[in-house]
């Protein structure tokens, strides 16, 4: 531990959207201190970031796991892309530093699955094989003695949390779920293309990877192990001109009559005790999520149908803030503590 018992940690791909968010968190957090950010390029952190000018000063460095092991780091997140991911988490875990993986590249148990949907074979199914999917509500059991979290996608856990208590409860149809859902562009990363440039999306609303979006295994396999039988959803995700939030609309056919009541008070149940799960009477919307780590449910029941509606933060609730709580729960800390 660091100064007064703190976790020294170390953030890697310092420049980005989750990143700046992480910092700003583990900045309040009492129980961590960020020793080393690292970056391709050598700029203080404050010149990426200007909202953490006066509150962290340090240099991005770039990044080599003897010197941040050096540096006493016992935890690091990863805050870089897929792939790339995958280079920096091994050499970690060999110096004896725990992970938190914000990428997706230890998210999928197979890694046959992995190079279907990502298109390129995964190069370190050593550390795939004992990697834990760091979805607190559902695995939060696993993570304490977890030496490497893959912390989970921002769409998957609508589709997951939205969806988990009538798998759970054997409430719907495990086929033809379909999971609707609309993201502002920062979900998208920092790295510029041309489909996130203001003019593109700007008063647009558009779908994309119709069919073909990396997250559909992902939500699948959470929801299979939960209903305990193979679960297939059809997510569709669209970008939509904000800057942060998702909002799911999901649709699931009950397997019999249900009421409305029934199935909040399941959701009700189900969720009792997780902090971060607000179940609602009123339809959410992003506002009310977003800059936090909750996760928004409400339920409807219409013409037969069951209707999800769940809301979060792309970059918190979705990324930097399940993080820390994945953090909380790896230490024994109330897995509130930091937000
Ligand atoms: N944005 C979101 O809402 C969510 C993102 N995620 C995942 O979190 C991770 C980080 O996302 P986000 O912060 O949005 O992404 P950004 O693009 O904003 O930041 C990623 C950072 O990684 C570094 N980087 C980029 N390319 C490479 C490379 N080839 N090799 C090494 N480092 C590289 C860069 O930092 P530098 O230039 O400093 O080296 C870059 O700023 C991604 O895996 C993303 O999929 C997960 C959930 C939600
Ligand atoms: C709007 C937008 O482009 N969103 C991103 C979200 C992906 C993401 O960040 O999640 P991973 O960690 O699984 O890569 C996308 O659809 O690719």
């Amino acid at each position: 531990m660091g100064h007064a018992g703190k976790v020294k940690i170390a953030v890697l791909g310092g420049s980005g959207y989750t990143a700046v968010e992480l910092i700003k968190i583990l900045l309040r957090h009492p129980h961590a201190e960020i020793v080393a950010v690292t970056s391709r390029d050598a700029q203080p952190v404050s010149d990426y970031h200007p909202s953490l000018l006066g509150r962290l000063d340090l240099v991005c460095e770039p990044f080599d796991a003897a010197a941040l092991k050096a540096k006493g780091v016992q935890v690091a997140f990863g805050c870089l892309p897929h792939g790339a991911s995958m280079e920096a988490v091994a050499p970690l875990l060999d110096q004896g530093i725990r992970v938190v993986d914000l990428s997706a590249d230890y998210r999928l148990r197979d890694p046959n699955l992995y190079a279907e949907w990502y298109g390129e074979s995964h190069h370190d199914t050593k550390n795939l094989a004992h990697a834990v999917y760091g979805l607190p509500e559902i695995y939060g059991a696993n993570v304490r003695d977890a030496r490497l979290v893959a912390n989970p996608g921002c769409y998957p856990q609508t589709g997951i949390l939205g969806l988990a208590p009538l798998v759970a409860g054997k409430l719907i149809e495990q086929t033809g779920i379909i999971v609707n859902s609309l993201s502002g562009v920062s979900g998208a990363g920092r790295t510029p293309k041309l489909a996130y440039h203001f003019p593109e999306c700007n008063e647009s609303v558009t779908a994309y990877n119709v069919g073909k979006h990396r997250h559909t295994p992902e939500i699948e396999q959470a929801l299979t192990h939960v209903g305990g039988s193979p679960v297939q959803v059809i997510f569709t995700p669209h970008l939509v001109p904000m800057d942060r939030g998702i909002f799911s609309t999901i649709y699931a056919t009950p397997l019999r009559a249900v009421s409305e009541a029934e199935v909040l008070a399941q959701y009700r149940e189900y969720y009792t005790g997780k902090p971060f799960v607000r179940v609602r009477t009123g339809l959410p919307s992003t506002k009310d999520s977003v800059g936090s780590n909750f996760i928004d449910l409400a339920v409807r029941v219409v013409r037969g149908k069951i209707i999800v509606l769940a809301s979060e933060d792309n970059l918190i609730r979705g990324a930097s803030g399940v993080a820390v709580q994945n953090f909380n729960l790896m230490h024994g800390f109330d897995e509130r503590i930091g937000f």
